[in-house]
């Protein structure tokens, strides 16, 4: 086994995510610290605003690669603040995503944005990175690429079980009960809004980043025909495997919120990810959810899901840390693009056939 180094910046803007991780690309060892080192508010506001125009910005934008250089930089900061803290714990490999600024599987696209090469100069550690391109480019959807991670994650788990990750979007991995050889069926797709809605809600009436403690939505109350309206939305209808981008739903979703208190907004929003998750239409029913991401730390959507499906737990309880799986799961990644073995299956991604994810430098 190695030690990786795996790099996430989420949908939700709120920072970069790192974290160690020992793995041979098949199995989980021991997990490393972890920690994030937040965007300041110019950061996360200046990247914010380049998805709004990302559709219509060329790769070599000005402004896209000063901001490219920006994020780039604040990985090598977090990259130097982590192995301080485990100097002994040398990387083979750093699993670098990048910041997602669009996601388009219907066009073949998937955007992120940073300097690989120089995150790869400045930290003297080879850097794997371009995850998404390969599965896109064999039919994927290009995401959600963390199953594989799931699964290895479960591999003693015999039920069938959901990971649900609630991060900007949320997406699920969905685990089949295992049979007697230890195999079992994986399927995952992204579910719909995580955070992300709620977070630009409550960021534009409060001038908070989000529902801390889920307290406005608490006190609000779920409109319950503007609900069905967003649920109408077809993507919801289609089966898995399917992917989002973090502005999906954007436009609508904000138009239909418009006008309602903050306090009805947020809740509503929270019942929109909530019932986004419930009426995906899966594979095989899970006995277990597990929950991860930033999401978890919101009652509101915590309690939302245990009254709709019943067993729904933190990953925390699995001694997880739920705050830092995406960015150990591209430690993972990472080392088994070197290992030239795949990362997503046709269950996963829709992809054609197994795909391995990544390039080096
Ligand atoms: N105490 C809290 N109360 C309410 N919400 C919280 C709390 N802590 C975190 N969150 C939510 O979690 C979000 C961050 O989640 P996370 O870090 O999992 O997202 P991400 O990794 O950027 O997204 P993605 O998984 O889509 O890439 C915040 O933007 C916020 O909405
Ligand atoms: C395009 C992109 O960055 N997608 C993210 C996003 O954040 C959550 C969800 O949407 C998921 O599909 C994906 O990230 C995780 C790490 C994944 O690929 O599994």
């Amino acid at each position: 086994m190695v030690w990786a180094l795996g790099l996430m910046s989420g949908t939700s803007l709120d920072g970069v995510d790192a974290a160690l991780i020992e793995t041979d690309g098949v199995r989980i060892g021991r997990a490393g610290p972890s920690l994030t080192l937040p965007y300041s508010p110019e950061l996360r506001a200046k990247t914010r605003a380049l998805l709004d125009r990302a559709v219509g910005l060329a790769e070599d934008d000005p402004n896209v690669l000063a901001i490219a250089r920006d994020l780039t930089l604040q990985h090598v900061e977090v990259v130097r603040l982590l192995r301080e803290q485990a100097p002994d714990l040398e990387p083979a490999a750093i699993g670098f995503h990048g910041q997602t600024i669009l996601h388009q599987p219907e066009r073949g696209r998937s955007w992120q944005i940073g300097e690989a090469g120089l995150l790869q100069d400045l930290c003297g550690v080879p850097v794997i990175s371009d995850f998404r391109s390969r599965d896109l480019e064999n039919g994927g959807e290009g995401a959600p690429l963390v199953p594989v991670f799931h699964a290895a994650l479960l591999q003693q788990e015999k039920r069938s079980v959901a990971v649900l990750n609630i991060g900007g979007v949320a997406n699920v991995t969905v685990l089949g009960p295992q049979d007697e050889c230890g195999q079992r069926g994986v399927w995952a797709c992204d579910t719909g809004p995580g955070n992300a809605l709620l977070d630009d809600w409550v960021l534009c009436h409060t001038g908070q980043p989000c529902d801390f403690g889920g307290a406005l939505a608490l006190s609000g109350a779920v409109h319950a025909d503007i609900l069905e309206r967003l649920l109408a939305i077809p993507y919801f209808a289609r089966p898995m495997p399917k992917s989002l981008d973090r502005l999906s739903f954007h436009p609508e979703a904000m138009a239909c919120v418009r006008g309602l208190s903050v306090e009805d907004g947020a809740a509503t929003l929270a019942a929109f990810t909530i019932e986004s998750v419930v009426r995906t239409v899966y594979p095989v029913r899970p006995e277990m959810w597990f929950v991860a991401g930033g999401g978890r730390h919101n009652p509101v959507l915590m309690n939302g899901l245990k009254r709709r499906l019943g067993a729904v737990a933190s990953v925390d309880v699995l001694g997880w840390d739920g705050d830092a799986l995406e960015a150990q799961c591209f430690g993972l990644l990472a080392v088994r693009c070197l290992h030239g073995l795949p990362s997503s299956w046709p269950g996963t991604t829709g992809v054609r056939q197994p795909c391995i994810a990544g390039r080096a430098v």
